[in-house]
């Protein structure tokens, strides 16, 4: 039996009157892939900042890996190995690809902050950096220009830096957001391939991608968890059809699946 690596319980931010949050409690399993979704305005965005540390709760307890991180700051939950993707406003657009991890690789080894950065040195930043690179299907990528990377692959830069710091848990934030229907496979595949022990929570408005990646997924509606489970189960939840139909009243077939039979 899987043991959660990360618990919410009774997890609330409030704004005054508005529940953005509300009474949230659910486990994601070490080595998950674990997706939250819900229809727009439900407090996924929210709860994703919350549980990344960028928010702090208004009421509930957070628990990664046994530790209470409730209060923790950002970088600490980070550094206990709960790291979200960087965003492209993080990735330095003048330096190479290679430069960037190098960098977040240096920076999560702690290693002393020089004036004129040379990462190109150090053979074994150099060599871990080309791991990370291979792992995001970046390495022949290496020697170009971040700032001449497609959308696509700067969001594969921001995997290869968070693998630089040797996540326990990565949370990615609408991933596919703006990407080419290529880029998101790609995306997907990439996900699909990181470690088996490195667990992922995924806030993702494309349902088709959700019950591709998902072993388990969480629902909001209106601040609270309507639903958890499979995403079989979640896919026949009366309370989630109703969220969802509620949003496009009714227009749109609830979720797609690839062929399965739910439609
Ligand atoms: N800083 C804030 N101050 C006040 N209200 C906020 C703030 N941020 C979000 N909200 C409100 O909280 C609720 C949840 O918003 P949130 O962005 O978390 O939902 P979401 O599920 O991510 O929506 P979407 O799918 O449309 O991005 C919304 O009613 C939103 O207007």
């Amino acid at each position: 039996m899987s043991e959660a690596l990360l618990k919410l319980e009774g997890v609330s931010l409030h704004y005054g009157s508005l529940k953005a949050v509300d009474d949230v409690s659910f486990e994601v399993e070490r080595g998950a892939r674990h997706a939250l979704i819900g229809p727009n305005g439900a407090g996924k965005s929210t709860l994703f900042s919350v549980i990344g540390g960028a928010r702090k709760a208004t009421a509930g307890t957070i628990t990664f890996n046994g530790q209470d991180i409730t209060a923790e700051s950002e970088s600490t939950r980070a550094r206990a190995g709960l790291v979200r993707t960087f965003q492209h406003s993080s990735l330095f657009l003048n330096m190479s690809v290679l430069d960037n991890v190098a960098l977040a690789v240096e920076g999560f080894e702690g290693r002393p902050w020089r004036f004129f950065p040379s990462p190109r040195a150090d053979r074994k930043i150099r060599e871990r950096t080309m791991e990370h690179l291979t792992n995001v299907g970046l390495a022949d990528r290496a020697g170009e220009l971040c700032g001449n990377l497609s959308h696509g692959e700067r969001r594969q830069l921001e995997v290869g830096m968070v693998l630089a710091c040797n996540p326990t848990m990565v949370l990615f934030d609408e991933p596919a957001a703006g990407m080419s229907a290529a880029e998101t496979h790609r995306f997907m595949d990439l996900i699909e391939s990181l470690p088996a022990d490195v667990t992922v929570l995924i806030v993702e408005h494309d349902l088709d991608l959700v019950f591709r990646l998902a072993q388990s997924v969480s629902v909001l509606a209106a601040g609270r968890l309507i639903a958890h489970g499979s995403p079989a189960e979640v896919r026949e939840d009366e309370a989630v059809k109703v969220a969802y139909l509620g949003e496009s009243e009714g227009a749109e077939p609830l979720f797609y699946s690839g062929g399965s039979d739910v439609a």
